[in-house]
């Protein structure tokens, strides 16, 4: 059974899309546990998936404000807590999403994202989206999921093609790329689908 955590190297980097097509490969179930502002990333999923098999499991916190889950919680008098961040009672395959990259913080007692995939035991999936930077955040990113010693399936690059940025990720990674996604018009079932058939597991 294959369950796994998508984070990123930063916001708005297509993990909600790679997690689209993540579960459509494995016909998966799907799981936010924290969703700070709408719409929903659970929603989105939702309209891009086509399966018969996939269920989509209710946040552990959903909060109003779009902004870091440490900010959206004390904005509802809150605080997260990873103890409520328990893994859906599932026999099936299971893609859990974070928010925002590693580092975004929980609260103010230093759980961050990168802490649910720790405490939960699941490998990882790194979503590098690629623009002018995106070395940096990358390879700051992939430093830290080795000084945690966490597992790692590998890299989904995401956007137009930079060969070299590729390159210089990969090796400095030694982790596998699962996926390439491109950058497309829309976001459509059947780019979600047309991605699904081209994930390479290790
Ligand atoms: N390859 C792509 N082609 C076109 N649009 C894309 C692509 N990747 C992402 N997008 C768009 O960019 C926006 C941000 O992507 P997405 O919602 O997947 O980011 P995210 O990493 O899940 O953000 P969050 O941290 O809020 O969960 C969305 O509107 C999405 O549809
Ligand atoms: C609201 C947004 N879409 C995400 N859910 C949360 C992003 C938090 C980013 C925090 C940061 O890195 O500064
Ligand atoms: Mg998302």
């Amino acid at each position: 059974m294959r369950k796994l955590f998508v984070t990123a190297i930063g916001t708005d980097s297509g993990k909600t899309l790679a997690s689209a097509i993540l579960t459509q490969n494995l016909q998966a179930d799907y799981w936010k546990p924290i969703q700070a502002g709408t719409p929903r990333d659970t929603d989105r999923v939702r309209t891009l998936v086509d399966n018969a098999q996939t269920q989509f499991w209710p946040e552990a916190y959903f909060l109003q404000m779009p902004a870091s889950p440490h900010k959206a919680a004390a904005n509802e008098d809150i605080i997260i807590s990873l103890d409520n961040i328990q893994l859906p009672d599932t026999q099936n395959d299971l893609v859990v999403e974070g928010a925002g990259g590693l580092l975004v913080p929980l609260n103010r007692n230093g759980d961050f994202v990168i802490d649910i995939a720790a405490r939960l035991r699941l490998p990882i999936v790194l979503v590098c989206n690629l623009y002018l930077g995106s070395i940096n955040h990358s390879l700051l990113s992939i430093n830290e999921l080795k000084r945690r010693n966490l597992p790692v399936l590998g890299l989904i690059f995401n956007g137009e093609p930079d060969p070299q940025s590729e390159d210089i990720i990969l090796k400095h990674a030694g982790w596998p790329c699962l996926l390439r996604i491109l950058p497309e018009p829309e976001i459509t079932p059947e780019v979600v689908a047309h991605y699904a058939a081209q994930v390479q597991w290790p």
